[in-house]
């Protein structure tokens, strides 16, 4: 579903991602690690069309990626740190807003059952999203993903700032969404969660793809020591 080939971002002479070489499958849970500045952000940009690669290509069920191509865009869906939503809706308004934007019209009982999947809580559903907490917003941000019916969900530090109980949520709705044959591309600083919910793991530094494992092969606590002698 997702695919790299000599994929590189240079700004000016800085090269914040290197020769990135990597495919993602369907129902693969790819975990990304780095150091703040590895180029974790720059390769999620690339994939969504947010930003020209400098050489090689980025390609998305493929088709190459190019920031004037809306055609990658359908297949994917992005959750960022923090998942901007209309504050003064319900999450019931923002995700008919969202899912009409990518041309579904859903009934509510429809909309009701995407957030219910995504783990919302139905007492939440009518009240404003300005009083969400951060793991509520994401959840929605899942149901909306869910309802584009988004084959690849993008996800920049879903879990940072999460508490455990949210964080494990958040892990069982992942694990989830990868059973039903989507594709995560995750980028985060969370070595325990990169082996709870990860099926592979890669870890970058300064814009290379230094490491790539399979999840099941590795403790966290092995992990963490391989981070921190790669780094
Ligand atoms: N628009 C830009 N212009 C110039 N340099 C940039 C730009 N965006 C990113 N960079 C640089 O590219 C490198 C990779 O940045 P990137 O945001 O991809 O890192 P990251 O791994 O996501 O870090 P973090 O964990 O802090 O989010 C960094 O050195 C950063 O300063």
């Amino acid at each position: 579903m997702l695919e790299a080939i000599g994929l590189t971002k240079k700004y000016q002479e800085h090269v914040a991602l290197n020769n990135l070489n990597l495919k993602v499958e369907a129902g693969e849970v790819f975990c990304l690690l780095g150091q703040n500045g590895a180029g974790k952000t720059t390769t999620i940009n690339l994939f969504l069309g947010f930003t020209a690669a400098s050489s090689g290509e980025a390609k998305v069920n493929g088709l190459v990626v190019s920031p004037n191509n809306e055609q990658t865009k359908q297949f994917l869906a992005y959750i960022p740190e923090v998942v901007m939503l209309y504050g003064h809706l319900s999450s019931i308004e923002n995700l008919d807003f969202f899912s009409r934007i990518a041309g579904y019209a859903y009934k509510k009982d429809e909309l009701e059952a995407f957030l219910l999947q995504a783990g919302l809580q139905p007492e939440a559903f009518y009240k404003r999203v300005g009083s969400y907490s951060k793991g509520m917003r994401q959840k929605v941000g899942i149901a909306i993903a869910v309802a584009k019916n988004a084959r690849v969900i993008l996800m920049d530090e879903p879990t940072s700032g999460l508490d455990p109980k949210a964080t494990d949520e958040f892990s069982e709705i992942v694990k989830q969404l990868s059973q039903d044959g989507r594709s995560i591309f995750m980028a985060t600083h969370d070595i325990f969660n990169a082996v709870n919910v990860g099926t592979r793991i890669g870890i970058m530094r300064q814009g290379e793809l230094v490491h790539t494992l399979d999840a099941k092969d590795i403790s966290a606590v092995d992990l963490q020591k391989l981070y921190l002698e790669t780094i």
